[in-house]
């Protein structure tokens, strides 16, 4: 095969494949089965290594893993990672809005709801539609480099379709599911088994080996989206725009216009929480209209457009007889 054959058939290779992993990863919707994509990721690897001048960085190939760091590089981040108030009552929301009323003017204020993951904040910076930088929150002002293990998680593509230097965060977790399936090897193996699902992704995330990153399904949800050079004007648009690159979104995300929407959404999600397939510790809810959040403005750790709503810890049912077994 001459080279420029396997331009044409890398390219073609690499579309499909990027539409496929969309589909499965991303929108829980594959269009062909496992076999297809198989086979077809074996040839763009078979290619490859013929024409390796041919790789290029956000060639899905480059997710497989195999890059064993010695430690990760401190990275300082362009806007400070910000943390949360946290809130554990109705009443404590309704004081909240009323803080918040006091600048909009208003107590009907328009909020996203959106579930608070119980994994590990990280920051995906895109540049030249590649990503550049996966990068966790650390103290929020610096945090580490883990850009090799973040490129091996399957719903975050290597590539997006705009130029524009753009920051997209959001919560990378391990389904209850997988945290399942490796405590399960881990207890074969005779190794410490993880305390839960955040400490295992956790623990991922940071291993120096990706290799090991990849053989562990991590995942992620995305919610927060930055671009200097058009940004977007409510939060729930910009959850949207980060769907629309071909991030995955969490699709429990709504809008909120009353207080009665909210203490709605509060008592569905408190049942809820235990069917869904991820941890969560609470609900987050943000001023929906950006120009409203900087007139609401922060604290230094905290924006005060936002507040989480968390759950009360679970309370995990132990049997008397589990702990006094002779009553
Ligand atoms: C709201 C925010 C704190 C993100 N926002 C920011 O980090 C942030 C950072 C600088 C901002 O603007 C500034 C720029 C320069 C200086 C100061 C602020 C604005 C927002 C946050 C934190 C944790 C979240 C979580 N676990 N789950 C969900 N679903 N949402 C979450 N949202």
């Amino acid at each position: 095969m001459t080279k420029e054959q396997a331009i044409i058939l890398i390219n073609d290779l690499r579309k499909k494949l990027n539409k496929w992993a969309k589909e499965y990863y991303v929108l829980d919707n594959p269009s062909v089965d496992d076999t297809e994509y198989d086979q077809a990721i074996h040839q763009l690897i078979d290619l490859e290594t013929q024409f390796p001048e041919l790789i290029t960085s956000d060639s899905i190939t480059q997710k497989v893993g195999g890059i064993v760091s010695d430690k990760f590089e401190k990275y300082t981040h362009k806007y400070p990672m910000l943390s949360l108030g946290d809130i554990f009552s109705w009443d404590e929301f309704l004081n909240f809005n009323k803080q918040v009323a006091k600048i909009t003017g208003t107590k009907d204020n328009e909020y996203t709801a959106e579930l608070k993951i119980d994994g590990l904040s990280i920051s995906l910076i895109y540049k030249n539609n590649v990503l550049q930088n996966g990068v966790t929150r650390g103290d929020g002002k610096v945090g580490e480099s883990v850009t090799t293990n973040v490129k091996t998680i399957k719903s975050i593509p290597l590539s997006i379709p705009v130029k524009d230097e753009i920051e997209i965060r959001g919560e990378v977790f391990l389904s209850k599911t997988e945290f399942a399936k490796i405590n399960e090897e881990r207890l074969i193996n005779g190794e410490q088994l993880f305390a839960n699902p955040r400490n295992a992704a956790a623990g991922t995330l940071r291993q120096l080996d990706s290799k090991i990153v990849a053989s562990r399904n991590l995942d992620a949800y995305l919610y927060y989206y930055f671009n200097e050079t058009n940004p977007i004007n409510t939060q729930f648009e910009s959850i949207n725009q980060i769907k629309q690159l071909g991030l995955k979104v969490n699709p429990e995300t709504k809008i909120c216009k009353s207080l009665d929407e909210i203490k709605a959404y509060i008592e569905y999600y408190t049942e809820k929480r235990n069917e869904l397939d991820y941890e969560i510790d609470g609900i987050v809810f943000k001023l929906n209209d950006k120009n409203l959040q900087e007139e609401v403005g922060y604290t230094a750790k905290t924006p005060k457009w936002a507040i989480a709503y968390k759950f009360s810890a679970e309370v995990k049912e132990t049997k008397l007889l589990d702990i006094f077994p002779t009553v």
